[in-house]
């Protein structure tokens, strides 16, 4: 049985990586897919953790070499989604949560259209651009970059399925908890987890 995929899209600063790594800690068999990165590495962030910190060259060697699910130019910097990875959990029946941008979202859409994709939002623009202020990890430029990048990834929450706005840190986890659980109890998801389509294969009746 193949695992689900779970994209969580939003601007930067609306709360996505603690909203998620309160999440991983609450929700069992699910995991969640380190993405390789330009961007230099923030002080605190580990290397294969947070992301894989690799070089410009080196990245675009992985590009040609096509190991990304999805990659994407965000806010000036390259970032990709390693497709071995999320495919072998996936295989292994893992759970796979990817934390990504909306173009990341739109072209995982196009390629795997049996996932989930949850967008979070800030409750109002000017709490967004405070939280980022004041997490202090962006120069003025990367953090008016940011905010202008978010006026139009707020402009793709039609295109998903599920919105969390993200006022409340804990009401939020509660949402993507409930909605990683519900979508693994989905007929179609449960039926293929337990084994029974065989049920069901005479033209629809259940069958002794
Ligand atoms: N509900 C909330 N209320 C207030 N502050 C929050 C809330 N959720 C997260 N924060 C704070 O907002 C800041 C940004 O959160 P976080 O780093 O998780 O955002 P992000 O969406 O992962 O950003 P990026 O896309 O840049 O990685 C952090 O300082 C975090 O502690
Ligand atoms: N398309 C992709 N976007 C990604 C990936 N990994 C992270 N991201 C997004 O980048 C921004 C900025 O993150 P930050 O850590 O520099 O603040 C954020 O929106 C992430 O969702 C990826 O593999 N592909």
């Amino acid at each position: 049985m193949k695992g689900v995929l779970y994209v969580v899209s939003g601007p930067s600063g609306v709360g996505k990586t603690s909203i998620i790594e309160l999440t991983l800690k609450k929700v069992k068999n699910i995991v969640f897919s380190v993405s390789c990165t330009t961007r230099p590495k923030r002080p605190g962030e580990i290397d294969g953790k947070d992301y894989f910190f690799v070089s410009e060259p080196s990245f675009m060697k992985m590009v040609e070499n096509g190991e990304f699910l999805e990659w994407a130019v965000v806010h000036s910097y390259y970032y990709g989604t390693l497709k071995k990875f999320v495919e072998e959990q996936l295989e292994n029946g893992k759970n796979v949560l990817l934390d990504i941008d909306v173009q990341g979202a739109m072209t995982v859409m196009k390629k795997a259209g049996d996932a989930v994709y949850i967008f979070i939002a800030p409750p109002s623009f000017e709490e967004l651009k405070q939280r980022l202020v004041k997490r202090g990890t962006e120069d003025k430029t990367n953090l008016e970059r940011r905010l202008e990048d978010a006026k139009r990834e707020l402009s793709f929450i039609p295109q998903f399925e599920y919105l969390i706005v993200n006022e409340n840190l804990q009401e939020s986890v509660d949402q993507l908890c409930s909605i990683i659980v519900a979508e693994q109890v989905r007929v179609k998801r449960a039926l293929d987890r337990l084994g029974m389509h065989k049920f069901f294969e005479n033209g629809g009746g259940y069958v002794e």
